[in-house]
């Protein structure tokens, strides 16, 4: 019997899409779904695009297995967190020394070093893969981003290349590093993704409630900004979101969609890590933040009862709030990327931010114009904070007073601008030679004898405080 090139367990929306995409591109695959259902939808796709001769379904996991080429190949695609695990363990007993595993779900770096550390001394070979573009970048090429050994990569390598997005015909797939890496950055990828979608519902919100713009009028304002520096896919389809009509009702499907975010844990996962590394992340931090308020719609409603309804215009420019926008996500990928470089150096993993941006290019949810100036950037010093960038610097001179212009007329005006306003504090902060932390260091010492420097004094002095507050007082 033929057997297949390599094999995908796991046909929901990503897994089924991967799997015609491999198919698509030469490569005989197998492949397995939990429940049965999915098999015979997948099946239907397959044929319906003429890819069936490349695909080889099976339901039963250990014939799954055997109608794989060996040493297998044998892709994840499953819910992440508990699934990967109990997968793991179903696939165990079948495969043999010198097979490998690729989990290209969702996961936390950590458990997949942990299934590395567990796989590695029984001899199955594991890849951390992070997978981005949804269910249209996994059927046309997503971006990949692979961690784990240099031997496993070299294997599968092949396959991961030739179906990944291509920018100016390079693929938008490549070995990051050891281990966690690859789930590392894809999580990162994320934490700036739900970034980049909250300062564009924060302006989106600018737009409805304080210009009285209607769903229609931001579409075409999000089009034109399309064509412009923003130019990504995440303002692309904020226009198709917006303009989209409820067949129903006739009205804008925006206007019916409740205004509750669900996260399934990655922006988390970005912001815990950004806290841990002592790397300020304050647009990621925001956003989660963000989505968390959102869920709480009750008691948002609860509040506006008690604080009373906001109304009112505001004033300000569409050209101030694209260039607002523009300023943020500047700030927010500027931590990204140094969250990034940080885990990288705590790691040594040797993470190459250019490889990182150039991925990123094509094929994931935050694919811009923007990446492709920000490779180049990180080209010429792997090291660079994107705000110290001369071409970054002309652009944050030239955006950050409308930042400055949109978030205060949200504050004065009542909308919130959790994630633009802590972009905002963050640049001011980052730019300020002299900040406030010597009296908080002051503080510490006051009641914790905890220490502070003097330049050309000194560090660990202490101050002359009175003992206790009582003293002070006298
Ligand atoms: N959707 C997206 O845009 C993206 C998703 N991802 C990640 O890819 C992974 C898959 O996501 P997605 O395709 O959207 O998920 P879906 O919800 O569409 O599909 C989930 C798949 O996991 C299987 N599954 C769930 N639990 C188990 C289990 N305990 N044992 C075996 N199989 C199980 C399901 O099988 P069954 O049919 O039997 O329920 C189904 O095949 C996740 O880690 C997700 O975070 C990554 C990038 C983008
Ligand atoms: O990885 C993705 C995109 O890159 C997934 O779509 C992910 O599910 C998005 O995260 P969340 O569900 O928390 O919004």
């Amino acid at each position: 019997m033929t057997k297949a090139d390599i094999g995908l367990v796991g046909l929901g929306v990503m897994g089924a899409n991967l799997a015609l995409n491999i198919a698509e591109n030469g490569y005989t695959v197998a492949v397995n779904n939990r429940s049965a259902q999915k098999i015979d939808d997948f099946m239907i796709a397959a044929k319906l695009e003429g890819l069936d001769g490349k695909v080889m379904p099976e339901l039963d996991l250990a014939a799954f297995v055997r109608s794989v080429k060996r040493p297998r190949s044998i892709i994840i695609m499953v819910k992440a967190g508990r699934p990967v695990d109990d997968m793991i363990e179903l696939l165990l007993p079948l495969l043999d020394k010198g097979d490998a595993i690729i989990e290209c779900g969702n996961s936390l770096f950590s458990d997949t070093e942990q299934r590395f550390e567990y796989l590695t001394p029984k001899g199955i070979g594991y890849l951390g893969v992070g997978v981005s573009g949804g269910a249209e970048g996994a059927r046309h090429g997503p971006s990949i981003m692979v961690g784990g050994s240099r031997e496993q990569w070299e294997n599968a390598a092949p396959v991961l290349k030739a179906i990944a997005a291509k920018f100016k015909g390079e693929s938008c797939c490549a070995w990051l590093g050891e281990g966690g890496a690859g789930h590392f950055v894809k999580t990162i990828h994320n934490g700036i993704e739900y970034g980049d979608m909250q300062m564009i519902a924060e302006v989106y919100g600018v737009m409805r409630d304080g210009l009285g713009m209607d769903a229609s009028a931001c579409a075409d304002v999000f089009k034109r900004w399309n064509e412009g520096p923003l130019n990504s896919y995440l303002i692309e389809i904020t226009g198709h979101v917006l303009e989209a009509v409820d067949s129903e009702s006739g009205k804008p499907l925006v206007d019916l969609i409740l205004d509750k975010a669900g996260q399934k844990g990655t922006g988390v996962w970005s912001a815990i890590a950004a806290q841990e590394l002592g790397v300020p992340a304050t647009a990621i931090e925001g956003a989660v933040a963000a989505r968390s308020i959102s869920s709480r719609k009750n008691e948002r409603i609860a509040a506006e009862g008690a604080y009373g309804k906001r109304e009112g215009a505001v004033d300000i420019s569409l050209d101030d709030l694209e260039k607002a926008l523009l300023a943020g996500k500047i700030v927010s990928y500027t931590q990204g990327f140094s969250v990034i470089a940080r885990k990288s150096e705590e790691k040594g993993w040797g993470l190459e931010l250019a490889t990182i941006a150039k991925i990123w290019r094509a094929g994931c949810i935050i694919r811009s114009r923007f990446l492709d100036q920000m490779a180049g950037a990180f080209a010429g010093d792997a090291s660079t904070n994107l705000l110290m960038v001369p071409d970054f610097v002309t652009l944050m001179k030239d955006c950050h007073p409308a930042l400055r212009r949109v978030v205060a007329a949200g504050a004065l005006g009542e909308l919130p601008l959790v994630c633009l306003s802590s972009a905002l504090s963050y640049f001011d902060s980052y730019r300020q030679g002299r900040g406030t932390a010597n009296l908080i260091q002051g503080q510490r010492d006051f009641f914790g004898s905890h220490g502070f420097e003097i330049e050309g004094r000194g560090a660990d002095l202490h101050g002359d405080w009175p003992a206790t507050i009582a003293e002070a007082a006298e």
